[in-house]
């Protein structure tokens, strides 16, 4: 894990900042972090400490205002819109607190839509199944539970093979019980196919299930935290 060639994302000074007509609103005041290929981060931090900011750099969904954000030799600090929409069509997944499915389309059709403009797809059943959807390709999303929906929102990111896979909130709209079902969903692609995850949440004890805990306090890294063992989804409860 401490090959520097295993770094995924690596971000230096990473600054973001948002002028809201005389104020200048800090998100991100310095942020120096590593993410390594395969590994299993949660990151903790109140409300408005810059997580969602955070992932979105990462991702390629908005850009620094100052620093420097790498995903591996790639710099993504000054890239143009174009390079960043073909970034996240090919090397990245996301999954959101609200599923953001259409709900005229089957969870098939739903996945399909990222299929057909993938390089190397899965078969939209065939990530369905990863979730556990097998019996429910055919079936809109208004016949599908929140937990179900989130599920297929999952196989929908999955199903390009992204080599990372960020998550924000992703429990955030479930009960404990659908909550934990797909923890265990993103923890058992996590550990089968060597995606890296990254999952946003407030939920101290989700923080037990990764192998490292980065928690932002006020748009810096405000400590990082090595589990030693990482406890199954499972075995957590709130
Ligand atoms: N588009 C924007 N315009 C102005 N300010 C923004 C924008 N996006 C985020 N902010 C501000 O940046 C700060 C960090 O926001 P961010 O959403 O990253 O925090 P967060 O830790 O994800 O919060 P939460 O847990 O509530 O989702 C907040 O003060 C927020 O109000």
């Amino acid at each position: 894990m401490n090959d520097t060639s295993d770094v995924v994302f690596q971000t230096r000074g990473l600054k973001r900042f948002y002028q809201m007509g005389e104020v200048t609103i800090q998100a991100l005041r310095g942020i120096d972090l590593e993410l390594r290929a395969g590994e299993l981060v949660v990151m903790l931090g109140a409300s408005g400490s810059g997580k969602s900011t955070l992932l979105n750099i990462m991702g390629g969904l908005d850009s620094a205002s100052e620093g420097s954000v790498h995903y591996r030799d790639r710099d993504l600090t000054h890239a143009s819109q174009r390079t960043l929409t073909e970034f996240r069509r090919h090397h990245v997944g996301f999954v959101f607190q609200f599923y953001n499915l259409i709900s005229s389309l089957t969870a098939r059709e739903n996945v399909a839509i990222v299929t057909d403009i993938s390089r190397d797809p899965m078969p939209p059943a065939e990530a369905l199944a990863m979730v556990g959807l097998q019996a429910r390709l055919d079936h809109f999303p208004s016949q599908l539970s929140g937990g179900e929906q989130q599920r297929v929102a999952i196989a929908r990111a999955i199903a390009k093979r992204p080599e990372v896979l960020l998550c924000d909130e992703p429990t955030g709209a479930l009960d404990f019980r659908t909550g934990i079902r797909v923890l265990e969903v993103l923890e058992e692609i996590n550990r089968t196919t060597g995606t890296m995850l990254a999952i946003i949440t407030h939920n101290e004890v989700i923080g037990e299930m990764a192998d490292r805990v980065i928690r932002l306090r006020d748009g810096q890294v405000g400590d990082i935290h090595v589990n030693a063992r990482r406890r199954p989804p499972s075995e957590l409860r709130w």
